[in-house]
């Protein structure tokens, strides 16, 4: 009896952490502007379903990754607010696995549409 609720209660923790992210993040909210804008074109150019894998993939692995480096912030800030060499790198390798991820998903949506767009 109890054991739907519990996995129902964590479904809806892990949304109520998405909802935080999104409300407290104006990188979060950028990628999620970003990622209905690139769906929007998509389909506005019929793209071929290899094409929506493709990008489906690369929307989610940014977005997880933002999501997992606003995680990080929140743990470092929680065990420390004082500068620290380790608090620093802490949260920029997180920061940096977003940014490898972005500019390899700018990278992927300019081979996609650009044959779209520049025929
Ligand atoms: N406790 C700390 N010790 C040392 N450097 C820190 C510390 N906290 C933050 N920094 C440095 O400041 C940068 C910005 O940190 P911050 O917590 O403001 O995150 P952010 O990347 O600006 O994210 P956001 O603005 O989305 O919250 C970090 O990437 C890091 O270089």
């Amino acid at each position: 009896m109890n054991k739907p609720n519990i996995k129902w209660k964590r479904f809806l923790d892990a949304w109520a952490g998405i909802v935080a992210a999104v409300k407290e993040e104006a990188h979060m909210k950028f990628h999620l502007l970003a990622a209905f804008a690139v769906v929007s074109l998509a389909f506005i150019f019929h793209l071929s379903v290899q094409e929506w894998l493709v990008l489906l993939v690369v929307i989610a692995i940014v977005v997880s990754l933002e999501l997992i480096n606003t995680a990080i912030e929140r743990a470092v800030d929680l065990v420390t607010e004082e500068f620290h060499p380790l608090a620093k790198a802490a949260k920029d390798i997180a920061a940096g696995a977003v940014l490898v991820a972005a500019v390899i998903a700018g990278i992927v949506g300019a081979i996609i549409f650009l044959p779209y767009i520049i025929p």
